[in-house]
């Protein structure tokens, strides 16, 4: 008798870098765990995807994956990178009928078969909706902290005790007492920015207020995070929302199952820009720890004016830097500035995208000037890589929070952009208090990696993940 076929899981990622990146690791570790994946991303991220990385040809090794697009409803030349609550928007109403129509179809895995199981990014929403009316079982994946998330499930307590709302003109270093687990350290400062509204109706807030009542809906809720690094925020969560499987750091978790098989490891690029590899021959030449490495991810802009007090910052530090800067990052300019580039020369590189995971576990790095994006913490967490948080928006001003406070790992230097804070904070992390930073960045990184080695809790809750996906999947 012919042996059916594994279940075939559909992944449907947020339409941002981040999410697509680590979305696609989870999928490459549950190619390598036997099932079939179909990977679902708008017909822009497709594009991307085909142009930028290399995920067509590492996948061949995985017969059963499948990369497939659907419409977010807007056209082509929409600017979506700096709009993407447009995105959101459009995609509620045009991708979630097309979305149905997939779940329903015998060939809705593109080619590959019926889908049996859906795991979706819990942010956007409508997924939930469509597999409990389909009756195919789905498991919410969120790509941020487990404490931003935490954060939102607490919203309607932090209404109900009246610490929402407030407005950026009050007192910021009010302390926060309605979300459990984080009262010692957490301010009105480090609740993401749309709290500072002065309105409990703000859109934001109404968003992300469904995330308790929505997680408990799914058949479990899978976070990028590891147990070590967020252990009293996840036994607040498991109250709430029991079913939880930690996996993280996706990327590590990736290239350490990989190694495990003996398999040579692949470049793993899931860019949605082109990598300038150069900088990685720049930082050969550099002395060991001696680079800070600077990004704000795949979404923020800055200002002309901000971008021009974090190169005076940087430069009057006296200190090395590679500097990402996006060529739709300066908001208003579609060139990086000139006399920027030429002023870098001296002890820094500016590059328009980097290869940011081998930067950061290249040897001449010894710090990072992060937005605190979930993904980019993550792997400075892994790489025992100390940060500067300069937060933009969302689950980062939670993020850098713990960065400083709960793990000193570095210095949180949000709601300030001016060159000689930079400057000094700049110093502070790579000359004045390294020591101390890189001593805790180690401990940290060794609990990252116990938590991927034998036994290790990430490796468990992915086991289980799998078992529970085989087990549930709907035949
Ligand atoms: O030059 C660069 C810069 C970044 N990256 C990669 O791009 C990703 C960036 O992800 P992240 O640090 O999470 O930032 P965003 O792209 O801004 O991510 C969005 O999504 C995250 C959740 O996935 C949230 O935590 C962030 O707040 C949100 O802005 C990381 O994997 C980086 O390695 C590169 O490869 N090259």
């Amino acid at each position: 008798m012919a042996q059916s076929p594994p279940p075939r899981v559909l992944i449907f990622p947020l339409p941002l870098q981040g999410p697509v990146n680590s979305m696609l690791k989870l999928s490459e570790l549950l190619c390598l765990g036997g099932l079939h994946v179909t990977f679902l991303v708008t017909d822009h991220i497709d594009a991307r995807l085909r142009r930028f990385s290399n995920v067509q040809s590492r996948f061949h090794s995985y017969p059963g994956f499948r990369l497939q697009s659907i419409s977010d409803g807007l056209p082509e030349n929409h600017p979506r990178g700096d709009k993407f609550l447009e995105v959101f928007e459009s995609m509620k109403v045009h991708t979630k009928p097309l979305f149905k129509e997939l779940l329903q179809s015998s060939g809705g895995g593109g080619g590959g078969g019926r889908i049996s199981c859906v795991i979706a990014d819990g942010g956007l929403g409508f997924p939930l909706d469509v597999a409990e009316e389909v009756g195919i079982p789905l498991f919410i994946v969120r790509t941020i902290s487990a404490a931003c998330l935490w954060v939102f499930f607490c919203l309607p307590q932090l209404i109900q005790s009246g610490e929402l709302p407030f407005t950026g003109n009050d007192d910021l270093d009010v302390m926060i007492k309605s979300v459990p687990g984080m009262e010692r350290y957490l301010r009105r400062r480090d609740l993401p920015y749309f709290c500072r509204s002065g309105n409990v109706a703000d859109p934001s807030i109404e968003l992300y207020k469904c995330e308790s009542t929505n997680n408990p809906r799914a058949t479990g809720l899978i976070l990028n995070t590891f147990e070590e690094l967020e252990s009293p925020i996840l036994s607040q969560m498991r109250g709430a929302c029991p079913n939880i499987y930690t996996i993280g750091p996706l990327h590590a978790h990736l290239k350490a199952k990989l190694a495990a098989t003996g398999a040579s490891l692949p470049d793993f690029s899931n860019s949605l820009w082109e990598e300038d590899r150069f900088c990685l021959v720049w930082l050969d030449d550099q002395p060991p720890k001696s680079v800070l490495y600077v990004s704000f991810g795949s979404l923020a802009t800055v200002t002309r004016a901000q971008l021009m007090e974090f190169w005076h910052g940087l430069v009057n530090s006296g200190q090395r830097f590679l500097w990402v800067i996006r060529q739709d990052s300066v908001a208003g300019e579609s060139q990086v500035p000139m006399e920027l580039l030429q002023g870098s020369k001296e002890r820094g590189f500016v590059v328009n995208w980097a290869p940011q995971e081998e930067v950061l576990a290249h040897p001449a790095v010894g710090g990072f000037l992060t937005h605190s994006g979930w993904n980019s913490t993550l792997e400075s967490v892994y790489e025992g890589v100390p940060m500067i948080c300069w937060p933009y928006f969302l689950d980062q001003q939670v993020n850098s929070r713990l960065v400083e406070e709960e793990w000193k790992l570095g210095i949180d230097m949000k709601d300030t952009c001016d060159r000689s804070v930079i400057e000094k904070t700049v110093r502070n992390l790579m000359e004045v208090r390294k020591d101390e930073f890189q001593r805790s960045a180690a401990q940290m990184a060794s609990s990252a990696k116990t938590s991927l080695g034998d036994g290790g809790s990430s490796v468990s809750h992915l086991e289980r993940l799998i078992q529970d996906i085989k087990a549930k999947s709907v035949v």
